[in-house]
């Protein structure tokens, strides 16, 4: 199995903006050091650059559009967000579906980009055809857990070993996170055990009145 990644979603929680994403990021940095696994952040835009510029963290934009620079206005471009500094990029996160053609369009812009991509899946079905778009992840995240505070892990863990599944018959090339609701190390524990090769999580970090306390619980049982 390759080396496991948590990614913590910042998504538009004022507590991840700013200042409170350097919290994160900060502590991120410090746990992943001590731990050796990987902790990636995903800020808001506005929060590419400072994040990117001041801790040695893998830095995910929470989108892109895939289109190539132009006259497109109000959208992302994969040359902006790698110009700012992001290492990958999410795509087609629940919170910003896109159809099946976009989805192709935009990990085709982040690759052109060097940008890892991760794809966002609601369930085994789009994992599979995700998987086909030859992404670097697909994270399967049910909607109705998200912000559930109910972990996948305990909750459903048959959609995770259904979406491992689906995408290693797809392109086993395809490394699979989950999230939804992950809060604990047992919770990260849990979905290693069924497969997959980290997590996908927000507010259980984003939202904890201690972040760095919740990250080294979450890598404590790797
Ligand atoms: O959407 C998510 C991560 O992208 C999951 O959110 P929660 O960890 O808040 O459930």
């Amino acid at each position: 199995m390759a080396e496991p990644l948590i990614i913590v979603n910042l998504k538009a929680y004022a507590e991840g903006m700013g200042e409170g994403a350097g919290i994160i990021a900060a502590a991120a940095e410090e746990i992943g050091e001590e731990s050796g696994v990987t902790i990636g952040v995903a800020p808001a835009y506005t929060d590419l650059h400072p994040i990117a510029m001041h801790y040695a963290v893998p830095v995910y934009a929470q989108h892109i559009d895939g289109v190539a620079p132009g006259a497109y206005t109000g959208h992302v471009t994969a040359e902006q967000v790698r110009a700012a500094g992001a290492f990958g990029t999410l795509i087609n996160h629940s919170e910003r579906r896109l159809t099946l053609a976009a989805i192709e369009a935009s990990c085709a812009a982040a690759r052109k980009s060097d940008l890892q991509t991760v794809i966002c899946t609601n369930n085994a079905a789009t994992t599979a055809a995700a998987a086909a778009l030859s992404p670097d992840y697909v994270a399967i995240e049910p909607p109705e857990l998200i912000g559930s505070g109910v972990s996948v892990s305990k909750a459903d863990p048959g959609i995770i070993e259904r979406s491992v599944m689906a995408a290693k018959n797809v392109n086993p090339g395809v490394r699979v996170l989950t999230g939804a609701g992950i809060s604990t190390g047992e919770c990260v524990r849990i979905a290693l055990e069924l497969g997959t090769d980290g997590v996908l999580l927000a507010s259980g970090v984003v939202k904890a009145k201690d972040p760095a306390a919740v990250l080294r619980d979450l890598v404590s049982l790797i």
